[in-house]
């Protein structure tokens, strides 16, 4: 075990891993600092990697600065970081006392599997007085509005009496359900404690996951496939984690993609395994600078690592050279009559083809389901040593692969397919048939498992003494990857995926966010939490269709069951059959069994409905992040993007599911958090009669919405302030930063002068025409420039919807042209109380900029790569209105 002290390897690893070994540390090379040295230092101090499960130690703790908290020596010694200051544990006893006997846990009670934090007083007392505070004060100035009603255009003042009301109203809904956040922990520690058996078995619950793709163009396959080996390789029992990959495409190249990935992985899964490496999505992996290992030789893993390496480079080439591959195959197969698209072994493929024909394309082809790799053995089995075919030792290592399924459900022009929610139904019934896991998580093609331990981490919760068998669901943050270091369009979204999040944890749990989420699958099926039903799970065809493999699946949850036996059992046919499209004709699916349809956001709506039949979830958060994505950059992309959340939102407030008025089992806070998630884009509509109020200053003379405007002006301020100051709590205890709260902020105005509206608007169309949103797929090719890791930022491209925002942003610059012009006019005549007027107004016009501007650098376009150039583009444009104006007073009138 002891860390080889020979310099070539140290060169060779500077070598391959491109990493700055400093001079004092390669003097105290066995005391190392770098990160690679560090890792694995903690794990020598802890444990010796040890081959558990899946060959693996515990990389979660190595790393150090997790709170996922398996081992209570390493988290102390991280007491004082930043973040964590602002929490403290909620006392409880380690195990359930009140539970009488069960063979696990100390003195035969049940571990508890998760803590709980809540908010140190001295932050959340203040917190929650300012949040009070602000409430007396809007409801002030709300009296002290209806008293002086006094206007020079009293409708105006009217819509802006009913404008703040509503700021206030909606502000409170957003702010109500903060008020006692919640972080809950995963002990990592006791899971094992509950789940070994010892000899390499554990008593862990099967996971089935589903990816989804929809397009292998606008979804690179590469993000899939590496998405696809990130859930290979993750840390959890071979036998019980079953990967299926929906491709919505039904296209030759996701399927052969497919193929080969399953064989890259026999190599890179193990290697996984034996090194404990994260995170185990290649690409992300090899990005690394510095990679941390876990082996008794550092030479062996050199060695290993570059012949990996080699061989992933050769993956992705093949990955890449497959769509000609397969036209070239098919072109040798195909003559005048016939124009297909042709599998390796030479048979018409079912799906799509290259040349769409009827019954071959998109939108029209039959089912197809192909078990690439067959459930394994309970053994855990191991490889060979080096010889001549296999270049690793692999002899002490677990070589076996979970199971892994290609889906295609079945397409017909006459059926409407349901997007997202439609491919996960089939997934969630073709995998009933198959491994049929008491969990399911769900991934869209671009996140992938970046820590491995995440879904034992989820189990925690779902197996937890307390509250486990009612929870629903446990959703993880979304983090992304490719987003610009300023986060220009608040693409990581920490208000919301912190903030919010850990406070709905501490009411009835967080919303279902579509990725990243261990869902139990009878929740899934729309049956009712333990504690609210009444009777038990009832299979009726009328509701679950009429497949009696998949009737038969439900009344035997929790089975383990011998795949092999099983498929043999099966006709294919009986798949085949629920993967149909006339399958759901007449049945549940897609109101009250899986996820929902005909709503854009079919995520919230599903997380909903399981709320209201008395399911908790929760919120969890480990480190490193469990799972990372990719999110669009582009400001069109994002916006369009946020425009079908928007739209989604205000669909459910308008279907029966409307928070307000559904029944069921809902916290009442927890409604009014789903009613500020539904209701929100309304906003926009007094946001952007607000943003273009400056137009008055068009206007010859002087227009005030309210008199008197000094005091008013001062009102509003205050209450905007109080806002911003209560932020600077919430930004401690979501542990943020002020930048993400700032981003959020403007964001919001941004899409409050461009998406909301739009959503706003397609929703009347949606009441009086009965038509939906779209659910367009986020692109998420990047552009060509390949030098330039964020060239996507820099490509503007017109929507109509931009058409708003540009337009309150020009009139807030024309405001203080104008206003410049009318200095220049008057000459000096002004007022001492116009003049303070006009600095009032000027500062709502900064204001208004200020929270516009990355949609100004947005419109630069690349010459936005440099942002002090507003400072020269602005006050050029200020003086031209500004002239402008004088010339037309002047000359014209
Ligand atoms: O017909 C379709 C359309 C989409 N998808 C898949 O759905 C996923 C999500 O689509 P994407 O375009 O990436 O949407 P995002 O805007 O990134 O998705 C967010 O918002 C969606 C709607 O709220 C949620 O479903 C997602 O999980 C959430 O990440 C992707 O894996 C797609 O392959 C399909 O399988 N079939
Ligand atoms: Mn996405």
């Amino acid at each position: 075990m002891a860390f080889s002290k020979s310099s070539k390897i140290r060169r060779a690893l500077q070598h391959i891993m491109g990493m700055h070994i400093a001079a004092e540390s390669q003097e105290r090379w066995s005391g190392p600092t770098t990160q690679l040295a560090r890792y694995y230092t903690y794990m020598q101090a802890m444990s010796p990697p040890t081959v558990d499960n899946a060959g693996l130690g515990q990389p979660l703790l190595a790393n150090g600065k997790g709170d996922a908290g398996a081992v209570p020596t390493l988290r102390r010694k991280k007491k004082g970081s930043k973040k964590e200051t602002y929490w403290v544990d909620i006392e409880q006893p380690d195990v359930l006392e009140s539970a009488p006997d069960l063979e696990n846990g100390s003195g035969g009670r049940p571990l508890l599997l998760f803590r709980n934090k809540k908010v140190k007083r001295r932050i959340l007392y203040p917190y929650r007085i300012l949040i009070f505070a602000r409430l007396i004060a809007v409801i002030l100035f709300f009296i002290w509005r209806l008293k002086n009603n006094i206007s020079d255009m009293i409708w105006l003042w009217g819509m802006s009496v009913a404008g703040d009301v509503w700021f206030g109203f909606s502000w409170l809904l957003n702010q109500l359900p903060k008020v006692n956040p919640i972080k809950s922990i995963p002990d990592l520690g006791a899971l094992k404690k509950t789940c070994d058996l010892g000899e390499g078995r554990s008593s862990l619950p099967g996971i089935d996951v589903f990816v989804t793709t929809a397009d292998p163009i606008d979804e690179p396959i590469l993000y899939t496939m590496n998405c696809i080996l990130s859930i290979l390789a993750v840390d959890y029992p071979v036998d019980k984690n079953a990967c299926y990959l929906s491709d919505d495409a039904g296209a030759l190249v996701n399927y052969e993609a497919l193929v080969e990935t399953a064989k890259f992985a026999t190599l890179w899964v193990p290697f996984c395994r034996k090194y404990c490496i994260e995170p185990r999505a290649p690409e992300s992996y090899f990005e690394l600078k510095a990679q941390s290992y876990i082996c008794s030789s550092l030479e062996d893993f050199i060695i290993d690592h570059k012949y990996v390496h080699r061989k992933y480079d050769e993956f992705k080439m093949q990955i890449e050279m497959l769509p000609d591959t397969i036209r070239e195959r098919s072109d040798t197969y195909n003559n005048i009559h016939i124009n297909a698209t042709f599998m390796a072994d030479g048979t018409q493929w079912p799906g799509t083809w290259i040349d769409p024909t009827e019954s071959h394309k998109k939108g029209h082809h039959a089912s197809i389901v192909q078990i690439i790799v067959n459930q394994p053995s309970h053994i855990p089995q191991r490889g060979l040593p080096v010889c001549a075919k296999e270049n690793v030792d692999f002899s002490t290592t677990d070589v076996r692969l979970p199971m892994l399924v290609y889906v295609s459900r079945e397409k017909h022009p006459s059926y409407d397919h349901q997007k997202k929610a439609g491919a996960m139904n089939v997934q969630l019934r073709v995998s009933a048939l198959l491994s049929n896991a008491p969990f399911i998580i769900n991934f869209d093609c671009d996140h992938y498992i970046n820590n491995s331990q995440s879904f034992r981490a989820a189990v925690c919760f779902m197996l937890d003494p307390r509250e486990g068998e009612n929870t629903a669901f446990v959703q993880f943050p979304q983090r992304f990857d490719n987003v610009d270091p300023t986060d220009r369009y608040c693409n990581h979204n920490r208000v919301f995926f912190d903030g919010t999040m850990l406070a709905l944890n501490g009411l009835q749990g967080p919303s279902y966010l579509g990725t990243g989420c261990m869902f139990r699958r009878i929740a899934l099926y729309g049956i009712g939490s333990p504690r609210r039903r009444a009777d038990g799970v009832t299979t009726r065809t009328n509701i679950f269709g009429n497949s009696t493999s998949f009737l038969r699946s439900m009344l035997s949850p929790d089975q383990e069951q011998e795949m092999s036996l099983k498929l043999n059992e099966m006709a294919i046919s009986e798949l085949v059959d629920v993967m149909a499209c006339a399958y759901e004709v007449c049945t549940g699916w897609g109101k009250d069994v899986g996820w929902i349809y005909n709503i854009a956001t079919e995520d919230i709506a599903t997380g909903f409905r399981a709320h209201r039949q008395g399911w908790c979830s929760k919120f969890c958060t480990i480190k490193p992040d469990a799972f990372r994505g990719t999110a669009p950059i582009n400001l069109t992309e994002r916006l369009l993007q946020i425009m079908r959340w928007s739209g989604g939102s205000l669909e459910l407030f308008f279907s029966h599911s409307n928070p307000l008025f559904a029944r069921g089992w809902l916290h009442p806070i927890q409604r009014v958090a789903y009613l500020n998630m539904t209701i929100y884009p309304i906003t926009s509509i007094f946001i952007v009669v607000y943003g273009l109020c400056p137009m008055m200053w068009l206007l010859p003379g002087e227009f005030y919405i309210q008199r008197p405007f000094t005091r008013y002006v001062l009102y509003v301020i205050m209450i905007i302030l109080m806002i911003h100051i209560i932020g600077v709590f919430e930004i401690k205890w979501a542990g943020i930063t002020w930048m993400d709260w700032w981003r959020n902020e403007q964001f919001f105005m941004i899409g409050a002068t461009s998406a909301y509206p739009t959503a706003v608007l397609y929703m009347l169309v949606k009441l009086v025409t009965g038509k939906g949103i779209q659910f367009r797929i986020t692109s998420k090719q990047t552009s060509a420039d390949t030098n330039d890791k964020f060239a996507d930022l820099y490509v503007f491209r017109w929507v109509p919807l931009l058409i708003p925002t540009t337009l309150v942003f020009a009139v807030n610059v024309g405001a203080i042209g104008v206003a410049l012009g009318k200095v220049i006019l008057l000459n000096g005549s002004w007022t001492a109380v116009q003049m303070r007027h006009a600095i009032l107004g000027l500062i709502f016009n900064i204001w208004v900029m200020a929270l516009l501007y990355p949609f100004a650098l947005a419109m630069l376009g690349k010459r936005g790569k440099r942002p002090i150039i507003l400072l020269i583009v602005l006050p050029l444009a200020f003086i031209t209105v500004g002239v402008t104006y004088c010339a037309i007073q002047y000359f014209l009138l």
